[in-house]
């Protein structure tokens, strides 16, 4: 087990180029189970959810090889409808997309319920509202759901959550369905964009992703086609609060601005200059940043994966910010982390309050979730002295060479291994 020590104070300069969507590629992976012939997806994150999910292909009987760690091979030829009820599917919440691909293609699924950072409530139930309404019925038996079709017909879907999860597991699973499926009140995030454009170049007919209304009309077969991910709004995202809280001039490549309309909005509220043009951003603190509120919204509103990191942000800013996360309500176990860290943070109704500005000091922090992960590392850029970030196992299942690209920026920042005496204290706390 590894921690990343962080010595603060050393200022953010040059560019991070941002790698491949996570949660695009988390469903481009299963996505790949539909095709009759090999699927090849470029620009892939090198991070743990997609190592998982392309071994969750091999148990399955799918072939996959890599290029350059960026380009997978899938040739899902030889898959067969296999249950997974445990091991690899508990590690990430992805995992889910096993259930709409596999209907799709067998008609069949059996898997555990997933993983992924713990949230607050994590409910599948329009997922499940979703399968069932094109046929399928679903068991929960054991702590695995069962869904099982005899066939798959097109119908029309209201979801009573815009969800993400729920609008691509049910495009996966009516790709391949007779007649027309229409997801209404769909979830308009860019990563469902980009599922879909996988899905129309192995041949699906989807019209309407990215609005709110979206139009499946059911082929009988899909064919492999080559991809290419779009960039990670979330990675781009936690570098330009990082650059806003520790940055001189750091330029941001491979990101499309548009995708990150909200954060940009609200750093320009708060005093960051931030400059775009057509794949880059450029972010320049002012000299003295100013605290805004924020409530986390669906797409196009402010990203619930950015709320962590921003929090920290706020922790720098003159006077106090209120963070509102509308989509988990109980995403706050960083808190008391940037507490530990001497911020001042208080919880109430619901919401953080952050007074600013205050000096952090380097602390033992764990991270509990993957932004906590990013939100901590952001704290130990800006914080006095070392701080010493456990819970790893998180942060890498989301960003890709995190230590690496912020060196390379003029952090300071390592990974350790952990004495023996460390992880027994990790894992008993
Ligand atoms: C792998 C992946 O893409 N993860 C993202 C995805 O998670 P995920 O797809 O799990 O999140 P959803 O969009 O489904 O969840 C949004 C809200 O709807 C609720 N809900 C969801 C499904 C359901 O069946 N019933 C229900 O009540 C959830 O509890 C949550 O409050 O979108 C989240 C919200 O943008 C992001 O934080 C995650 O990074
Ligand atoms: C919550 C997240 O991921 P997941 O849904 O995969 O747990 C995230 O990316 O911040």
């Amino acid at each position: 087990m590894q921690k990343i020590l962080v010595e603060g104070g050393h200022v953010l300069n040059g560019k991070v180029r941002i790698s491949g969507a996570k949660n695009s590629a988390v469903a481009l992976v299963p996505a790949a189970i539909l095709a009759d012939s090999r699927v090849t997806l470029e620009g892939l994150p090198n991070i743990s959810d997609v190592y998982t999910l392309a071994q969750l292909l091999e148990e399955i009987g799918g072939s996959v090889s890599w290029d350059a760690g960026q380009t997978l091979h899938i040739n899902p030829e030889n898959m067969i409808s296999m249950p997974l009820p445990n091991g690899k599917v508990k590690k990430l919440r992805a995992s889910y997309y096993f259930m709409g691909a596999m209907l799709g293609k067998f008609k069949e699924a059996v898997i555990g319920l997933p993983g992924g950072c713990h949230l607050g409530p994590r409910p599948i139930d329009q997922h499940i509202k979703g399968f069932e309404a094109l046929g399928a019925e679903v068991t929960n038996e054991q702590g695995a759901i069962y869904i099982r079709a005899k066939e798959l017909i097109g119908a029309r879907i209201y979801l009573d959550v815009v969800s993400v999860g729920a609008t691509i597991n049910i495009m996966l699973a009516a790709v391949k369905a007779k007649g027309r499926t229409v997801i209404e009140n769909a979830a308009k995030e860019p990563e469902i964009i980009d599922v879909a454009t996988l899905l129309t170049n192995m041949g699906a007919k989807i019209k309407g992703a990215g609005t709110d209304v979206i139009r499946i009309d059911g082929v009988p077969t899909l064919h492999g086609c080559r991809h290419t991910i779009i960039p990670n709004r979330i990675e781009a995202g936690t570098y330009i609060i990082a650059a806003a809280a520790a940055g001189k001039e750091v330029v941001i490549d491979n990101v499309i601005p548009q995708h990150l309309e909200s954060l940009l909005a609200k750093l320009r509220e708060m005093g960051v200059t931030i400059k775009e043009s057509d794949d880059q951003l450029y972010v320049s603190p002012g000299k003295k940043l100013k605290s805004v509120d924020i409530k986390t919204l669906v797409y196009p509103g402010f990203p619930t994966d950015l709320q962590q990191p921003f929090t920290t942000l706020l922790t720098r800013a003159y006077d106090t910010g209120v963070v509102t996360d509308t989509i988990y309500s109980a995403r706050l176990k960083h808190i008391d982390e940037l507490r530990r860290m001497n911020a001042t943070i208080k919880v109430e109704g619901g919401s953080a309050i952050v007074t600013g500005p205050v000096e952090l000091e380097g602390a033992k922090v764990k991270a509990s979730d993957l932004r906590a992960g990013a939100a901590l590392v952001i704290a130990g850029l800006i914080a006095n002295g070392i701080t010493e970030i456990t819970g790893l196992e998180h942060i890498d299942r989301g960003y890709e060479n995190m230590t690496k690209k912020l060196t390379n920026l003029g952090a300071k920042i390592w990974r350790e291994n952990m004495t023996e005496e460390e992880i027994r204290q990790f894992q008993n706390s």
